[in-house]
């Protein structure tokens, strides 16, 4: 299997601190990851990088065969799907839900725009369907529910037709019928062979959706550990990454954590 994305002793320092810390890390084609680890542990940092957003200190980082610093980054991020907070900030709320994702494609359309909308168009309500919101295309993205949005959110950053996917705690703000149904939707894409590598960052490991592969662990910007899910998310490594006893427990393709020592007893 080829690496996707390939970073080497990955170093991100602002001011005195360091917040990523030789980061070594290789995906490869097929495989859907998630990043887990306490705030402020380089989580949205390193997806920056991955999404060729942001360039590192020190190291090298390869995304889909291009080394970035010697890439044209505007080239790059048309095959590289990303959705974060700071990105949905940006959406304008009286824009319909379709343009919302329709307006993705912008960058790589360019001028055959006509020729293109009505591609472009279907392509947005297929992904709209595919996420269950289809029938909100022509509401203003204002008036959607927080679960709504972040389904839009992630219709948007394939309708490039993305090599990968980044996700930048998709989960966030949700209740839990929210969180389930998006968890249920993102299982589905990844089960789905077609699908790009998934590199999804939560803090929870009950937001891990079944299908997902492998876990990087992230603590004070180093890697705690790294590699296939079930070999990784073990109780001990979860309690060095967040400082604190935990238990973990796995069965129907989910898992939980807790405390070994609930506080009080
Ligand atoms: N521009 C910056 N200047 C100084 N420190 C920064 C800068 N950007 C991020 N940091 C710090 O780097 C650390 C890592 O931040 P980052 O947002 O990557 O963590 P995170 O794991 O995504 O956290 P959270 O789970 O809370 O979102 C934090 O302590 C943050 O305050």
């Amino acid at each position: 299997m080829s690496a996707v994305l390939d970073l080497q002793g990955v170093t991100v320092r602002r001011g005195t601190s360091t917040i990523v810390d030789s980061v070594d890390w290789t995906v490869s084609e097929g495989e859907r990851w998630i990043v887990l680890g306490p705030n402020g542990a380089g989580k949205t940092t390193l997806l920056q990088i991955l999404a060729a957003r942001s360039h590192p200190t020190a190291g090298t980082v390869d995304l889909l065969g291009e080394r970035l610093g010697r890439v044209d980054v505007f080239e790059l991020r048309p095959r590289i799907g990303f959705s974060s907070a700071a990105l949905a900030d940006k959406i304008p709320h009286h824009e319909s839900v379709r343009d919302v994702v329709v307006t993705a494609a912008y960058g790589v359309t360019g001028r055959w725009r006509e020729e293109y909308e009505e591609l472009d168009t279907e392509q947005a309500l297929a992904l709209l369907g595919a996420f269950d919101v289809a029938d909100l295309a022509e509401r203003r993205y204002g008036t959607l529910s927080e679960g709504e949005r972040k389904r839009v959110q992630i219709a948007r950053a394939l309708m490039t037709d993305p090599e990968v996917l980044l996700l930048d705690e998709p989960a966030a703000g949700l209740d839990v019928a929210g969180r389930e149904e998006l968890v249920g939707a993102l299982a589905e894409l990844a089960g789905d062979e077609a699908s790009p590598v998934l590199v999804v960052v939560t803090h929870h490991v009950e937001e891990i959706p079944p299908g997902f592969t492998h876990l990087l662990l992230l603590g004070d910007g180093k890697v705690e550990a790294a590699g296939p899910l079930e070999e990784v998310l073990t109780s001990e490594n979860l309690s060095r990454a967040f400082g604190m006893d935990l238990l973990v427990a796995h069965g129907g393709g989910r898992w939980l954590a807790r405390a070994a020592r609930p506080a009080g007893r």
